[in-house]
């Protein structure tokens, strides 16, 4: 069994981001107040897009602030399928635009040619991230840390930032930061919605073998905080 984390549990979806979203420009601000920058890490998926429309309007320092993606699907940056596309639509405008966003994704034609100028790309970024936003799939995976994919155990063993991903049950090549990287962080969110999320995310406590369900290499420790956010 794994010890439950935080979990916060709202009647709609609206309700639950508005609160997340303010807690998240908060801690950014106060990491700016401290530190001079701050650090965002978010994830794709539908999930996320009304939360990144209400942070973009937070009166926050922007300006300071380093967005990247917990992961990223290796095609163009202007298919429908592209994660970062998905932020700069939604996340990287109004007072927002004025973040410092890098994505994982470059022009080499594969996410394993790609892998280090990625991690250079990151180099600059503050570490450890102040907010981590994770999403998580059905199937148990968060980041692209598929339990269908051969390089499962390389992501939730390697010592380094990124790695290539090919999951063999999810469309396109990706590009993830690792377990080590995301467990690096000051602050994780399980940003969650709806009954058959909250089955899984129930279903992700119920042991600890993290390839299964690779969801449990971030509910199953607690040195990183991790505050689960569900709604109906
Ligand atoms: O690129 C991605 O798809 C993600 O970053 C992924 O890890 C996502 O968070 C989950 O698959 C949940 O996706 P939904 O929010 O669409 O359910």
């Amino acid at each position: 069994m794994i010890k439950e984390s935080v979990f916060k549990s709202f009647d709609n979806k609206t309700a639950l981001e508005h609160q997340l979203a303010e807690r998240i420009a908060n801690q950014l601000q106060a990491a700016i107040d401290v530190r001079g920058k701050a650090s965002l890490v978010v994830s794709g998926g539908s999930t996320p897009i009304a939360l990144f429309e209400l942070l973009s309007h937070k009166a926050i320092e922007w300006g300071d602030v380093y967005i990247t993606l917990a992961d990223e699907r290796w095609v163009d940056t202007e298919s429908d399928d592209s994660n970062e596309k998905l932020v700069r639509q939604h996340l990287l405008q109004h007072r927002a635009a004025a973040a410092k966003f890098r994505g994982l994704k470059n022009m080499f034609a594969t996410p394993e040619a790609g892998v280090d100028m990625t991690i250079e790309h990151l180099a600059n970024f503050p570490k450890p991230f102040d907010v981590v936003v994770l999403g998580m799939g059905n199937d148990g995976h968060t980041c692209s840390w598929f339990p269908c994919a051969p390089e499962i155990e390389q992501a939730l063993t390697t010592q380094a930032l990124c790695l290539a991903v090919n999951p063999g049950a999810a469309p396109h090549g990706r590009m993830t930061l690792s377990k080590k990287a995301v467990l690096a962080s000051r602050q994780i969110y399980l940003h969650i919605v709806g009954e058959q999320k909250l089955a899984v995310y129930r279903q992700a406590l119920e042991n600890e073998d993290e390839k299964a369900m690779p969801i449990r290499a971030v509910l199953g420790q607690h040195s990183t905080p991790v505050d689960v956010y569900w709604s109906a």
